[in-house]
């Protein structure tokens, strides 16, 4: 059972309506079924159980009727929300909210000891405020999936007061413990990211709404085998490929964790260093799924959360994919033909993928961003490879290091982001040298 909410003056990105269909594709995914959905337009939001007292009742009735043992919130409800709205609906009837939904999802698509980690962290800092009587106990919590488990019906009352600050505890250890492992983690793909900016081979990242073809199109052009499926939020580890591109350059394309709308706080948190790692990228491609209904939507949710994640001055080229299933395709090249940084592809079919590959290309190996970077003598070898391959405009030195200022290749860009003067970034002004 689904239940959306609208508050009168305050609309959502999308129409309530087109939210509660992703909310039920997210159930899907997760492997619910949904058997109904309500909608309430409320004037406030009701602090008790966010809804109103008689849509309450209603719900109460409809989950008895359809004999459902899930009722599950569009919006983010507090843990008393949580706590109240189950105690009404009564024993067998679990209340959740988006949030539980995704963490839900993200938990079975986990694979990555990184990832894992990441989920569980995010898991066990969302339950923590919410451990009540009625919660089973860790070890049955900690198997996550109501998708494949569903509750019990023994056992509901639950370990008493004195389990319960046991269980506060032990979760409040885990959680520290899962943040010192997730450090070292990190420590070690750090040393890995640094090898491969050495290499200074251009890294182009993948994003994109989730389900809009991101690991079709990795696949399509690297000849992966990253799982694609019609599902939310399919892929969560980053994979990384190398490509060829037309003129003979390489890239390497990295697939990342899609974007959504709504996209609950503690998973953010939990991901923002894999996130981050856009950052790093030389070129974006945002894969957008055109013949989405809510297209711009979606579309705006990545800009936002890009913004969100700090990047800022990377090329971006944006894929309007799927072009296969429109009813014209020429409509959408007529859109890509519009923006010099449009290209209309079908991932699935390989449809304008050359054409993708040349624009990439282009921006890495054949345009120059202005940069001002401020290099420790040690970094002779950089000082050295900006007077090679970059175009030097000015320079000033002191005892310890030396300010360079002038035009690097988007490819080279990487290794140079760690001395970057992001006070003075210039906006990245791509002009071909030829
Ligand atoms: N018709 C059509 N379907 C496509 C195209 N590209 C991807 N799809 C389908 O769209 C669905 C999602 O594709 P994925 O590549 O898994 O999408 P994703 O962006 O990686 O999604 P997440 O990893 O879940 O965020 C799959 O069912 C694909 O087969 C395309 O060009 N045309
Ligand atoms: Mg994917």
């Amino acid at each position: 059972m689904l239940v959306g909410t609208e508050v009168y003056g305050k609309p959502g990105l999308l129409p309530v309506e087109d939210s509660l269909d992703e909310l039920a594709q997210l159930a899907r995914t997760a492997g619910v079924e949904v058997v109904g959905r309500a909608v309430q337009r409320l004037r406030r939001i009701h602090p008790a159980t966010y809804i109103g007292p008689g849509k309450v009742e209603e719900i109460r009735a409809l989950v008895r009727a359809m004999n459902a043992n899930m009722v599950i919130f569009d919006d983010e409800l507090s843990p008393s929300q949580q706590r109240n709205l189950e105690n009404a609906f009564g024993d067998e009837v679990r209340v959740l909210d988006r949030t539980a939904l995704i963490l839900d999802i993200f938990a079975q698509h986990a694979h990555t000891r990184e990832g894992a980690l990441q989920v569980e962290l995010a898991q066990y800092e969302y339950r923590l405020p919410r451990l009540t009587r009625r919660w089973q106990n860790l070890a049955q919590q900690a198997g996550g999936s109501f998708g494949r488990g569903g509750i019990s019906g023994v056992g509901l009352r639950g370990p008493g007061e004195k389990q319960l600050e046991i269980d506060r505890r032990r979760i409040k250890e885990r959680i520290a413990h899962l943040k010192r492992e997730l450090e070292e983690v990190r420590a070690h793909r750090q040393r890995y990211r640094e090898r491969r900016r050495r290499a200074q081979i251009p890294v182009v990242a993948l994003v994109g709404y989730t389900n809009a073809g991101k690991s079709t199109l990795l696949n399509a052009v690297s000849g992966a085998h990253v799982l694609v499926a019609d599902q939310l939020f399919a892929t969560l580890d980053p994979t990384t490929r190398r490509v060829k591109l037309p003129a003979g350059g390489i890239a390497l394309f990295t697939d990342t964790v899609g974007f959504i709308q709504k996209l609950p706080h503690p998973l953010v948190a939990a991901f923002r260093a894999t996130l981050e790692e856009i950052n790093e990228a030389d070129l974006i491609i945002h894969v957008l799924d055109i013949t989405h209904p809510n297209a711009r939507q979606q579309a705006q949710v990545v800009i936002r959360t890009l913004r969100e994640i700090g990047v800022q001055d990377i090329p971006m080229i944006t894929a309007l994919n799927k072009i296969d299933r429109l009813p014209d395709p020429e409509q959408a090249r007529a859109l890509a033909a519009e923006h010099p940084d449009f290209v209309a592809i079908s991932a699935a079919y390989g449809i304008g993928l050359e054409d993708l590959l040349r624009k990439v290309e282009a921006i890495l190996y054949q345009s120059l961003t202005s940069v001002r970077v401020r290099l420790p003598l040690s970094r002779g070898d950089l000082i050295a490879l900006f007077y090679e391959q970059g175009m030097v405009e000015w320079e000033a030195h002191t005892d310890s290091e030396v300010t360079l200022s002038g035009r690097l290749p988007a490819r080279l860009l990487a290794a140079f982001r760690p001395y970057l003067e992001h006070s003075e970034a210039e906006r990245a002004s791509r002009e071909p040298v030829r």
